[in-house]
């Protein structure tokens, strides 16, 4: 791999419709998988044409940046036409500006994508490479990328590995350190500090060398089918929230705050669902973020509209509460810079953002890294589709698998409930790697 301190690349995307009738995810890499699915339609890269990486508080603005001037040297034909055809680069955001996670954009060599009735292959290259400071790195030269082999190779599963099998242990901090974070944070908001902070904990755990990757994300898109399944540079998950989704000039996102575990029969799930729905101190903390998410992209969007009450999101784990947002964007924003407006919400930081951000740090004492930042993809037009990364874990060059699992505290907080709440949130991956 040649990595370069900058780049101008001319990027050459090429799609074209297929006939596809299998599923999307046994397609994917088994060691390096990009995906990004939901109800069986997404994205599957294969291979990297380039990559782009960033770092501190300008992470998102400069992705934006650097994504518009290689859109504009791009040669792009598309076709097909919809979401996630033609030119596409997977992405993947630290949650914080001191994070040391490197922030990146990946433009695959090769993409299968489906949406409705439409399936697409797209073969991505590098036209022209010319070098002049900056980030990036071309991954080999691609001469070879047209050709047929690797289609085919794309279009057909590798053989499945064995099952994946690890238990995750206790991380940082541990359950009786999260308890007293969670304490002190409820004293805190009660000093009045602030109103709301979301704290998180890790498990952690060390991945086989040869662990097919397909197995994980293949069990947590089975499991959470209404989730967004992603895998990107080696963040893995099942995420419920849509940071944002930008679409031919139409924003929306999915907001949740406020959580409760689901029952053990009908009677107890629906009483639990009840419960969440008037309870005053979910309905607190998901206001708070709906409201970071209206004012983070009134600016960019007109006709911005959301439920003025809540309804409560069955998961097969959780119920939460969510507020659907729907806007028209206005002329020349992108997907990109809609999430460095957006991030981090209330959801995953607190109210207000920058008291939340300096007390997480401290309280929880790990570095996120990607959780809770954003993931998905853009394309050539600066539409995409950003989950926030949840309910996942990364996998580091070693094997060594780190999951995250936070909740938002506000005056009411519960300690043990709020415990009890990141171990149903674990689950998913829990499970995936069970
Ligand atoms: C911080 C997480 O969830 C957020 C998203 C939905 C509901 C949440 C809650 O009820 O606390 C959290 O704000 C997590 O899953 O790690």
């Amino acid at each position: 791999m040649s990595a370069v301190s900058s780049a101008a690349a001319s990027l050459r995307a090429v799609t074209t419709a297929i006939d596809l009738d299998q599923p999307l995810i046994p397609l994917a890499d088994p060691r390096h998988p990009l995906v990004f699915v939901r109800r069986g339609e997404g994205v599957v890269g294969f291979g990297e044409a380039l990559r782009l990486e960033f770092a501190g508080a300008e992470r998102m603005r400069e992705a934006a940046s650097a994504w518009k001037s290689l859109v504009e040297r791009a040669s792009v034909t598309d076709p097909v036409g919809v979401a996630g055809s033609g030119l596409i680069a997977f992405g993947t955001f630290a949650f914080s500006a001191q994070s040391s996670a490197t922030s990146t954009l990946i433009v695959p060599r090769l993409v299968v994508g489906r949406r409705g009735d439409a399936a697409w292959l797209t073969r991505i290259d590098i036209a022209d490479m010319r070098l002049d400071g900056g980030t990036a790195s071309a991954a080999q030269p691609i001469d070879d990328l047209a050709d047929a082999e690797a289609v085919n190779r794309a279009l057909s599963p590798a053989p499945w590995g064995h099952p994946v099998k690890l238990a995750l242990d206790a991380g940082t901090p541990t359950a009786s350190g999260y308890l007293a974070a969670v304490t002190e944070a409820v004293q805190r908001i009660h000093d009045g500090a602030l109103s709301k902070v979301v704290l998180a904990r890790t498990l952690t755990g060390e991945l086989p060398a040869d662990a097919d990757l397909r197995r994980v994300i293949a069990a947590l898109a089975l499991g959470y089918p209404d989730c967004h399944t992603y895998a990107v540079d080696g963040l893995i998950g099942s995420s419920p929230e849509t940071l944002v989704r930008v679409e031919q000039g139409t924003v929306s996102a999915r907001v949740l705050a406020g959580s409760a575990a689901r029952g053990v029969d009908q009677r107890s799930d629906e009483a639990a669902a009840a419960a969440l729905a008037t309870s005053t101190k979910d309905l607190d903390e998901h206001r708070f973020a709906v409201q970071s998410v209206l004012a983070a992209l009134d600016p960019f969007a007109r006709a911005l509209s959301s439920d003025e009450v809540p309804f409560t999101l069955k998961l097969p784990n959780l119920w939460h509460l969510a507020t659907d947002v729907e806007g028209t964007l206005s002329a020349g924003a992108s997907s990109l810079d809609l999430i460095d407006a957006l991030h981090p919400t209330a959801a995953v930081a607190g109210t207000p953002t920058d008291t939340a951000m300096r007390m997480l740090a401290e309280l929880e004492g790990f570095d996120r890294g990607r959780y809770a930042g954003p993931v998905g993809w853009v394309d050539a037009d600066g539409d995409g589709e950003w989950a926030i990364a949840l309910r996942g874990a990364q996998i580091d060059s070693e094997g060594r698998v780190t999951a995250f699992a936070g909740a938002g505290i506000v005056a009411e907080s519960d300690p043990e409930a709020e415990l009890a709440e990141t171990r149903m949130k674990f689950k998913p991956v829990v499970e995936a790697f069970d």
